[in-house]
Order: C-alpha cells, then sequence, then structure tokens
C-alpha cells in the first residue's frame, strides 16, 4: 500500500485551475521531490495534501486513510508536519522555546487537569524538554537554543522551522521551499539533515524545491509540474532528461539552475 497517494486531485480558483488531476504516489521512506517553473501549482498541492485548501475535485490517502477532507488541525495527529514558504517562527522566543511550543501539540495534559495531575504534567515537561534536545543536537544548534530567535540568520531560523515540524514526531514532512535564501553551505547543511531524516529515522519526505542542486542529489524520485498539470515523473536523472521538462524550463523562464 503506498503510503501517500493522490488520484485526479484538482484545485481550482474561479476560472483558473491552479492543479489539474494530478496522480501521485509517494512510497514510505521515500524523498520526493515536486519541481516545476513558477506558478506551476506545487505549494497548491502542497496546501491541498496538508488540508490548508480543500480539493475542487479528487482524493488523497495517507497510510491508508482517506484525508481528502479532513481539517487540518488533524493533521499533525495523523503525522504530517511541514514548514512553510515564510518563516513560522516566533522571533521573540529562545530557540528551546519555539521547539517546545511545536512540542506541546502533542502533550495529553491540558492546563486544568496539570493543575489536578501535577505528576503527570511533569513527566511530560521533561519528556517534552529532553525530546527539544534530541532534536537541538539533531540540527546541530546546541550553541543557539537559548538565544531569540529573531537574532538568528535566516538559515539558521529555518533550521529551527524545521525543528518545530520535527517536534510532533512526523512520519511524512512536507518541506515548502526550504533552501531559499540561504547560502550555498546552509544549502548543503539543509540537504545533509533532509537525508539523515530518511536514513537515520526512517522519516518520508516530501518537498517543494526550486534548488536543482538538491533535488538531483537527495530525491529518489521527482514529478514536475507546469501549468498546473503533472508533465513528468521518475527519478532524477529520469526527469533530467525528459524533453518535456527542458522545454518547460526553458521555455518558462524559471527560477530553477
Ligand atoms: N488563493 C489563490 N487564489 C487565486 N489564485 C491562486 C491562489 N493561490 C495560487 N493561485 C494561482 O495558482 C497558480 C499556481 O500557484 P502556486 O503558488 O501553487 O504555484 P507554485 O508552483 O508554487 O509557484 P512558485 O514556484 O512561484 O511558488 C498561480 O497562477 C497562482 O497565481
Amino acid at each position: 500500500m503506498s503510503f501517500l497517494h493522490l488520484e485526479g486531485v484538482t484545485k481550482k480558483f474561479g476560472g483558473l485551475t491552479a492543479v489539474s488531476n494530478i496522480n501521485l504516489t509517494v512510497e514510505r521512506g521515500q524523498i520526493y521531490s515536486l519541481i516545476g517553473p513558477n506558478g506551476a501549482g506545487k505549494t497548491t498541492l502542497f496546501n491541498l495534501i496538508s488540508s490548508v485548501l480543500p480539493v475542487s475535485s479528487g482524493s488523497i490517502t495517507f497510510d491508508g486513510r482517506d484525508i481528502t477532507r479532513l481539517p487540518t488541525h488533524a493533521m499533525a495527529g495523523l503525522g504530517m508536519a511541514r514548514t512553510f514558504q515564510n518563516l513560522a517562527v516566533f522571533k521573540h522566543e529562545t530557540v528551546v522555546n519555539n521547539i517546545l511550543t511545536g512540542l506541546h501539540s502533542q502533550l495529553k495534559t491540558d492546563p486544568l487537569s496539570a493543575a489536578v495531575f501535577w505528576g503527570r504534567a511533569r513527566k511530560e515537561e521533561l519528556w517534552a524538554r529532553e525530546r527539544a534536545e534530541e532534536i537541538i543536537d539533531f540540527l546541530e544548534i546546541e550553541d543557539l537554543r537559548n538565544l531569540p530567535v529573531g537574532t538568528l540568520s535566516y538559515g539558521q531560523q529555518k533550521r529551527v522551522e524545521l525543528g518545530r515540524a520535527l517536534a510532533v514526531n512526523p512520519r511524512l514532512l512536507l518541506l515548502d521551499e526550504m533552501v531559499s535564501g540561504m547560502n550555498q553551505e546552509e544549502r548543503e547543511d539543509i540537504g545533509r539533515f533532509v537525508l539523515d531524516l530518511k536514513e537515520e529515522l526512517g522519516m518520508t519526505v516530501l518537498m517543494v524545491e526550486h534548488d536543482m542542486g538538491i533535488v538531483m542529489d537527495i530525491s529518489d524520485r521527482v514529478c514536475v509540474m507546469h501549468h498546473g498539470a503533472r508533465i513528468a515523473e521518475g527519478t532524477p536523472a529520469e526527469v533530467s532528461e525528459n524533453p518535456d521538462v527542458i522545454e518547460a524550463y526553458l521555455g518558462g523562464g524559471s527560477r530553477a539552475a
């Protein structure tokens, strides 16, 4: 059974079809990239998968469950987390507090019962702090843990955002243009972390990415979109040699190299 499967997924905004009849299958443990020129429909497709937007038609299944019409807040409970094109961090809070906030959605004890069953609340808090430290170690941001996120470089802030997404211990991680705005070293670091997520933690990663170096280096499979439609799918080597893909990029004036 496929881990994530999209069947005929379509999204219309009035007269514009932003995503047109997309079929896509991501297997467990894969790094899967969605690429395509600007305006191809990649972010819209991401928003459909994570229920930020409702589909116009088609279906989405995740780990055997139909998630087509589930509300956004149900996604973390199912084991899905995502990052956004714009930074989703609390700039005045420290690194550790940002990651702890991501973790609190997983805790069972609400503030009222925490007052009554303080033993359980305390155990949960200790667990959350331990988990936050594991994530901080994994992302190699130990030195930054007590700094307000707003004082960090853009690349470091993106790493914290990734930490917040990892806090819910996702089985499927959606990364939306993680490396845009980063320098080469920061890009390579993120590429390495994503590969480690797959290889060390067995996580499945679906990413929208314009950086072809990263896409080609770490993806197991790539889906290419153009004008809302899927024009190619395959290994990085297969899609990069596909004449329709070459034409879409050369004719489309994309950001991709
Ligand atoms: N909320 C919306 N209302 C109307 N049109 C929208 C909306 N969101 C996206 N679109 C349109 O849908 C099309 C696909 O946009 P989308 O942002 O999904 O493309 P993309 O491939 O992610 O582009 P980019 O690489 O530039 O981020 C575009 O023509 C865009 O203008």
